[in-house]
């Protein structure tokens, strides 16, 4: 089984398949540090991630934007000091589709190789 950071995103339009209830715990079985939050009734992956201060951190969150621009599927990014709260959820079916994990499981590879991290 591919690793979900080897994945590759698919093209997500509104009639794309949400994950399942078991895939979903499947998937969140690989990512051990991301939860699933539920707003609004869509659900979400997010995880928080610490620096030692503001201007590292605001690195981490272009290089987010960096790959969220690459395979055209964006987070929600909330920017604070010493930390980066990252959120992804298709927005075109209002809920997680693989697409998601496999950009939860490619921001953690980014945070592994951030410098400042606390
Ligand atoms: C037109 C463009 O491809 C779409 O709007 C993309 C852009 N980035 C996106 N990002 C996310 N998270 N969900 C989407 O449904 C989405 N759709």
């Amino acid at each position: 089984m591919t690793h979900l950071s080897k994945a590759t995103c698919e093209a997500c339009n509104a009639d794309a398949r949400p994950v399942s209830d078991a895939e979903l715990a499947e998937l969140l079985g690989q990512l051990p540090d991301w939860r699933c939050e539920v707003r609004d009734g869509v659900r979400q992956l997010e995880r928080a991630y610490r620096f030692r201060t503001f201007k590292q951190a605001l690195v981490f969150t272009n290089a987010v934007g960096g790959i969220a621009e690459a395979e055209n599927h964006h987070p929600a990014l909330l920017t604070e000091w010493g930390k980066v709260t990252v959120t992804w959820w298709s927005h075109s079916i209002k809920g997680l589709h693989r697409n998601d994990f496999i950009m939860a499981a490619r921001t953690d590879q980014l945070a592994e190789r951030a410098e400042g991290r606390s």
